[in-house]
Order: structure tokens, then C-alpha cells, then sequence
């Protein structure tokens, strides 16, 4: 309860502060048809008695007040509508953007390949559309009918203080409907991972970038069958859930219903003995009917306040997963340095990712010289992208330490250091974008500069892409647009390419198999014009260039080669140095030599 109560005080302070005269208007609008309805019940009865009683004078002021009170509620109703339905919406967009926001503004990357937060996602992309403008109106409705039931209750309690009981009847089917709530929602969070694993397979099964190996594979029977078994799986889960919850909610309503008769019982009994007139009869059966009704409304307002409060719940523990941890002994986080002077240093680094126990790396010692191009080779999975995204910052090391010359990558201000980053990763994006801004993202500053993307492109040795382009820079690019131009795997990379190479003068260029689209030729023309550029900026400021290839025709222009293997640094040095020690380097490059020969 305190967890629903917390949530739904967190959307009414949300949408206060998106627009209060709104709120404070439909909340106005909303008691008014609230207490409209029991203010006519007395109404109602007074003109039974004035009909009994022939009075037609007061009969037709009973007639009035009714007629306007029934009228206020309806109106009062419509126009609240009105406004909650604004109001919800824009409190939807905020959330929204707020998700969009926690999943992108963290330093790290770790909140994306955990998979709890996964499934978070998934549940909370589903219950904020599906949810809508629905908990608005549901936190609205509560405090309407807070103040509906403490009309009523004054009113039964007027008639007879038994009929108080009617009320208290209604907790069994609150709480059983709690309960049913919950389990629910315990089905949706087992359900998420089938779910998520069926939006996974419709989306490669309907995208057009896996339809070639899924054809050459003929996966597509395969992918259908799995489609289906994760799909059934999340609706057997759903539908279980769902016939428990309605059981918990039928029997909580008669429990109800049987209150019901027994208040009805009471009131003509007296009437009878002639202690009630008609209309308290009248009177009780409408209240008694209202309260029916007050509790229906209160069972489904407090589900979804309760997945209101889910939802903000969620939000929270989001916020808490990516919200950044401060440096033990660290006051404020250093700026980035400009220039690197001593080079980067990895010392004692271990690194196990969250979540799992098998360590990555282990023990790994280096030093990367300032303004050298280092190459890191070994075999899938031996670690080289974890190293990577140590320096990039994406996770901090479980043990030892990342220096920048000297000082703990962890004091610097993660996004100061990466302003100092460029990167072109195997799985580079497509952005759908227009080609200058495809390429213009790598350094917002610089996005409406043709000079600086074209130059770009030219780092990237990419220029080529654009000849193929009807209008050049100003291509839309991208299936999603009719007019948008489809480009070549390896076309997609080149431009990812020059978007890594936006950033003019960074410290640290990383390189994670960014050309595996291209052919052997051309990563080696590219990257040995890109180690000339390298070398003469890196004379100036001791930037370093990390390259992560599997072409040994590459990696041997190097001047430092780092051999991973099973998280550990194996052999170091350069490409002579290697291949003149005869150890795993020299077996590799003799193997892929072989292979050209
Ligand atoms: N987010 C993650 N969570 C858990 N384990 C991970 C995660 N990312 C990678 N790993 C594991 O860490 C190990 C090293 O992965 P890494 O991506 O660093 O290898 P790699 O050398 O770059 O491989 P490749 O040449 O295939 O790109 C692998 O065993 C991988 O399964």
C-alpha cells in the first residue's frame, strides 16, 4: 500500500509540475462529479416521500436538484476528461523521455548487457503505452472517490449505523483484488524474458538485415517454430496469472453482493414496521447501489494505481542502477588532460562483468607509450573489446588500475574523457539519418560543417560512398524513408568509419575491427594512411591509436602488438619482435600468411 500511495504522490507532483492549473482544474471537475452523484441519492428520496405525500411543490424543488446534480456530474466528468487526457499524455512523453534519458545519459554500459535491466525495459515500454493517460485518470478518480464514499458513508450512517457495514463489506474485495493485482503482475515479470525473446525473433524475422542468412540458413521454419514456442510460453504464463487474479476478484465481489442484500433487507424491514419512509428506502437501494459501484471503481483505480506505482517503482530502481558512483576519496572528478605525456597504463587490471564470476581479464600489466599505434590480436572471446571498453570507460576495472598518465581513468570526468575518445566499433550504427549527419554525429560541434565531415570521410577513406549518393551529403539515408538510399554493408561501415573520424585530434582513437565489411586491400591503404595522420598528431599530442583487427596485414604496421589470450596479455611487442620470438604471434601471422600464399 505505502509503495501505491508513494506512487501515485510521485505522478501527482510530476504532472503539478508540468502544468498545475490543469491539475488543480480536472481535480476540481473530478470531486464535483464525484459528490454530485450521492448528493442526489438524498434528493432522489425526498421527492419519493413529496410524491407519496402528493407534496408537488417540493417534489418538483427535489425534481430540480436532482435533474442539475445528475447534470453537474456528468458535465463535471466530460470536462475533467478533457484535461486529464492532456495531462496524462504529457506526463507519458516526460516518462518517457526520462527512460530515454536513464538509458543513454550513464557513463557506463553496464545497465545495457545486464539483463534484469532488460527485462525492466521491456515491462516498462509496454506498461507506459499501455498504461497512457489511464493512470491520470486513475489518480484522479481515487480522490474523486475518496470523497464519493465519505459522502455516502455519512449518509447510511444517517440511516441506520449497520449500514456502515456496506463499506467495510468492500475490503474483501480491495484486498482481494490486491492480491489479485499482484499476481498479475508476478506473471508479466516471468513472462518478460519469452516476451522479449519473441520480440527478438519477429524483429529479425521481419528486418530486412538478417532476411539473407536467414534464406541461405532456410532458418525461417526454425524461426517461426521458436517464435511461436517463446510466444505461447509468455501467454500460457499471462493467462494463468490473469484466471488467478479473476478468481482472487470474483470472490472478493461476492462477499460484496451479499452485504448488498442483507443492508436492502434491513431498510425495508424497518420500512415495513413503518419506522422508514419510501424514500429511505429508495435512498439506501441508491447508496447501496453507489457503493457497489465505489467499490468496482476503487478495485480497478487501485490496480492501476498499483501498476502506476510499478511503474515509478521501476523508474527508481533504474535511476539507482545507472546513477553514477562516486570515487572513493574523490571530491570532484578531474578534468581530462589535453595532451598525453606518459603514456596509458593498465596495472594489475582484472575485470569480471557484472553479474557473472568468471573474470575476463586477469592480471593484465601494460604501458601504451604516448603518440604510438598499438594493435591488440587474439582469438574470439580472448577479451580485446573488454580492454577496449576499459579505456573508453564504459565498465571501471574489478582490480587495479587504468592510468592516464599517471592518474586513475576512474578521477577523470567520464564524459570529459570521451570527448578526448573516438571510436568506430564492429557493431557500428546505422543511423537513418542524412549522410552528413550520419558522419556530422561523431562531433556535434562540427555536424553542420561540410568541410570538417568531408574531411572526415576523407580520414576514413570513405569518400566513395557519397559518389554513389543521388544528392550527395544531403542523402536521406536508410530503408525507413521511401526516398531513402540503401546502402552496402560495407558502405554503412565506411560512413561509421568517418564518424569515428569526426573527432579531429582526440587521445585515444579506438578501432574494434571497424573495417571487417572491407576487403584485406583496402583496411590495409586505409590504415596505413590513417597511421601517417596518427604518428603526426600523435607527436603533438601523444595520442594513442588502438586498433583490434584479425588481419595480420594490418597489424603488423603497428608499433606495439598486444597478443590476448584467455584475459591475459600472452606476448607484447613489435611485429619483428614477435615473429622473430616464435611464440603464438609468430603461429598466428605464419597461418594467415600461409592462407595468402
Ligand atoms: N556484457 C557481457 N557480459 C558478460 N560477459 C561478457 C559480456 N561481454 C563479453 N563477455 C564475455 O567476455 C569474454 C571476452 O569478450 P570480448 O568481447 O572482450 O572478446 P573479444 O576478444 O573482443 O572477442 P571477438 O574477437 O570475438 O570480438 C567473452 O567470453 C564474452 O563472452
Amino acid at each position: 500500500m505505502r509503495q501505491t500511495v508513494r506512487g501515485a504522490y510521485q505522478l501527482l507532483v510530476l504532472t503539478y509540475r508540468i502544468d498545475p492549473g490543469k491539475l488543480i482544474l480536472s481535480l476540481a471537475l473530478m470531486l464535483l462529479q464525484s459528490s454530485a452523484l450521492p448528493l442526489a441519492a438524498p434528493a432522489l428520496a425526498a421527492l419519493t416521500d413529496a410524491a407519496v405525500e402528493g407534496d408537488a411543490r417540493r417534489a418538483v424543488i427535489a425534481a430540480v436538484v436532482v435533474a442539475v446534480l445528475v447534470i453537474a456530474s456528468l458535465t463535471a466528468g466530460h470536462f475533467a476528461h478533457i484535461f486529464y487526457f492532456e495531462l496524462g499524455d504529457l506526463a507519458l512523453m516526460r516518462l518517457e523521455r526520462e527512460l530515454v534519458e536513464l538509458s543513454n545519459d550513464s557513463p557506463g554500459l553496464e545497465h545495457h548487457e545486464r539483463a534484469d535491466y532488460a527485462d525492466k525495459i521491456q515491462v516498462l515500454r509496454t506498461e507506459l503505452q499501455r498504461s497512457g493517460w489511464g493512470s491520470m485518470q486513475a489518480l484522479l478518480s481515487s480522490l474523486g472517490l475518496g470523497v464519493a464514499v465519505a459522502i455516502t458513508a455519512v449518509l447510511l450512517a444517517g440511516l441506520n449505523p449497520w449500514l456502515l457495514a456496506l463499506p467495510v463489506a468492500a475490503l474483501p474485495p480491495l484486498l482481494l483484488g490486491r492480491r489479485a493485482e499482484s499476481t498479475a503482475a508476478q506473471a508479466r515479470d516471468q513472462a518478460a524474458l519469452d516476451n522479449r525473446r519473441a520480440r527478438h525473433l519477429f524483429v529479425i524475422a521481419t528486418d530486412a538485415g538478417p532476411a539473407k542468412e536467414l534464406r541461405v540458413c532456410g532458418l525461417e521454419g526454425d524461426l517461426r517454430a521458436r517464435h511461436a514456442a517463446a510466444w505461447s510460453r509468455a501467454t500460457a504464463t499471462l493467462w494463468r496469472g490473469e484466471v488467478r487474479a479473476s478468481v482472487l476478484r470474483v470472490a472478493g465481489q461476492l462477499v460484496f453482493a451479499a452485504a448488498y442484500v442483507a443492508a436492502t433487507l434491513l431498510v425495508v424491514r424497518d420500512a415495513v414496521e413503518g419506522h422508514r419512509t419510501v424514500g429511505d428506502v429508495i435512498l439506501v437501494i441508491t447508496l447501496a447501489a453507489q457503493v457497489n459501484a465505489q467499490v468496482t471503481s476503487t478495485v480497478t483505480i487501485l490496480q492501476q494505481l498499483q501498476r502506476t506505482a510499478r511503474t515509478m517503482a521501476d523508474l527508481e530502481w533504474m535511476r539507482e542502477v545507472v546513477r553514477p558512483r562516486p570515487v572513493a576519496g574523490l571530491a570532484a572528478p578531474l578534468p581530462a588532460p589535453d595532451a598525453i605525456r606518459s603514456g596509458i597504463t593498465f596495472e594489475g587490471v582484472a575485470f569480471t562483468y557484472p553479474g557473472t564470476d568468471r573474470p575476463v581479464l586477469a592480471d593484465v600489466d601494460l604501458s601504451l607509450p604516448p603518440g604510438t599505434t598499438v594493435a591488440i590480436v587474439g582469438e574470439n572471446g580472448a577479451g580485446k573489446t573488454t580492454l577496449v571498453k576499459l579505456l573508453c570507460r564504459f565498465y571501471d576495472a574489478t582490480a587495479g588500475t587504468v592510468a592516464i598518465d599517471g592518474v586513475d581513468l576512474r578521477h577523470l570526468d567520464a564524459d570529459d574523457w570521451r570527448a578526448r575518445v573516438a571510436a568506430g566499433f564492429q557493431d557500428f550504427s546505422r543511423f537513418e539519418l542524412l549522410a552528413r549527419e550520419n558522419v556530422g554525429v561523431g562531433h556535434l560541434p562540427d555536424i553542420g560543417s561540410d568541410e570538417a565531415v568531408l574531411a572526415a570521410l576523407g580520414r576514413a577513406h570513405a569518400e566513395g560512398v557519397l559518389e554513389r549518393l543521388d544528392h550527395g551529403l544531403d542523402s536521406q539515408l536508410g530503408t525507413t524513408h521511401s526516398d531513402g538510399a540503401q546502402l552496402s554493408g560495407g558502405q554503412w561501415q565506411k560512413l561509421a568509419l568517418g564518424r569515428a573520424m569526426m573527432r579531429e585530434a582526440p587521445l585515444l582513437l579506438v578501432l574494434d575491427e571497424p573495417t571487417s565489411a572491407l576487403d584485406a586491400q583496402a583496411e590495409h591503404e586505409l590504415f596505413e594512411r590513417y597511421a601517417e595522420n596518427a604518428r603526426r598528431v600523435g607527436e603533438l599530442t601523444g595520442a594513442i591509436t588502438l586498433l583490434v583487427s584479425h588481419r595480420f596485414s594490418t597489424v603488423r604496421m603497428a608499433d606495439l602488438i598486444l597478443v590476448v589470450a584467455d584475459g591475459r596479455i600472452a606476448e607484447q611487442g613489435s611485429h619483428a619482435e614477435l615473429v622473430s620470438q616464435g611464440g603464438l604471434y609468430a603461429e598466428l601471422f605464419n597461418l594467415q600468411a600461409a592462407a595468402y600464399r
